[in-house]
C-alpha cells in the first residue's frame, strides 16, 4: 500500500527514494532502501537527513500497514551508528511498539546490505492519528481526491473515522 506521489515510496516520483515495504512474519514491516549517488551527503556516503526520511517512510508505512489509519509523524529520532555508503542497500525492519489514544509508537533498525548485516541506523517515532480532514484542510483537495480514487481502485480498507 502506498501513495504514488509520495517522495518516499511513489513509483513515479523522479528523484524519490522508491522504498518498498511489506508486512512480514512476526508483525514487522520490512523495507529496502537502495542508496544511490543522488542520496550523498559527504562524498560517497548517504546524507543523514535522507536516511531520516527513509526511516520516516518505513515507520509511516508500518503505521499504515499494521493499523490502517491515517497518521502523521509527530516526532522522529535517529541514531546513526555506521556510515552508509552509496551503492549499499539498507534493510529496515520496523515494529509497532504501542498505541495510547491517538499516539502510535514505532521503531526500526536498518542493517547494511543484508537482513543480518550490521546495524547502521536506528530510529524511533511517534505518529499521531488524524482525521482525513487533516489532509483536506492543510493539503490540496485534488491531491486527496487522487489518493481516495487510488484507494478505491485498490479496494483498500481504511478506517476513515479513527
Ligand atoms: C490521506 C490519507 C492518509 C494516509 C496516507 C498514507 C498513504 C501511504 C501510507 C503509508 C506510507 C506513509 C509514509 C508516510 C511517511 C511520512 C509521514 C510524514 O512525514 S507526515 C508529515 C510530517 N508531519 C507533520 O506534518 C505533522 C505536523 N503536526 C501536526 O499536524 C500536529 O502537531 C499533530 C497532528 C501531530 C498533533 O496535533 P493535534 O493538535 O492534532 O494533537 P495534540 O494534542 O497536539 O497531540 C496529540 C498527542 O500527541 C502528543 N504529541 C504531539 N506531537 C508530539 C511530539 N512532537 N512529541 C511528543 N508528543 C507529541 C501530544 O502531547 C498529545 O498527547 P496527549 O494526548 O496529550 O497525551
Amino acid at each position: 500500500m502506498h501513495y504514488n506521489e509520495c517522495f518516499g515510496c511513489g513509483d513515479d516520483v523522479e528523484g524519490g527514494l522508491h522504498i518498498q515495504s511489506a508486512v512480514a512474519e512476526g508483525m514487522v514491516v520490512v523495507s529496502q532502501f537502495e542508496v544511490t549517488d543522488a542520496h550523498q551527503g559527504a562524498p560517497g556516503l548517504a546524507h543523514g537527513g535522507l536516511l531520516a526520511c527513509a526511516f520516516d517512510e518505513a515507520l509511516g508505512s508500518t503505521v499504515g500497514n499494521l493499523l490502517r489509519r491515517p497518521a502523521v509523524t509527530g516526532r522522529l529520532e535517529t541514531d546513526f551508528r555506521r556510515p552508509v555508503p552509496v551503492g549499499s542497500t539498507l534493510h529496515i525492519v520496523a515494529r509497532l511498539d504501542g498505541v495510547a489514544g491517538r499516539k502510535i509508537y514505532v521503531s526500526a533498525d536498518g542493517r547494511l546490505d543484508a537482513e543480518d548485516g550490521p546495524i547502521a541506523v536506528q530510529a524511533r517515532a511517534l505518529f499521531v492519528t488524524v482525521g482525513f480532514e487533516h489532509f483536506t484542510s492543510h493539503g490540496h483537495t485534488d491531491a486527496m481526491q487522487k489518493f481516495r480514487q487510488a484507494r478505491t481502485r485498490e479496494r483498500e480498507d481504511w478506517d476513515i473515522n479513527p
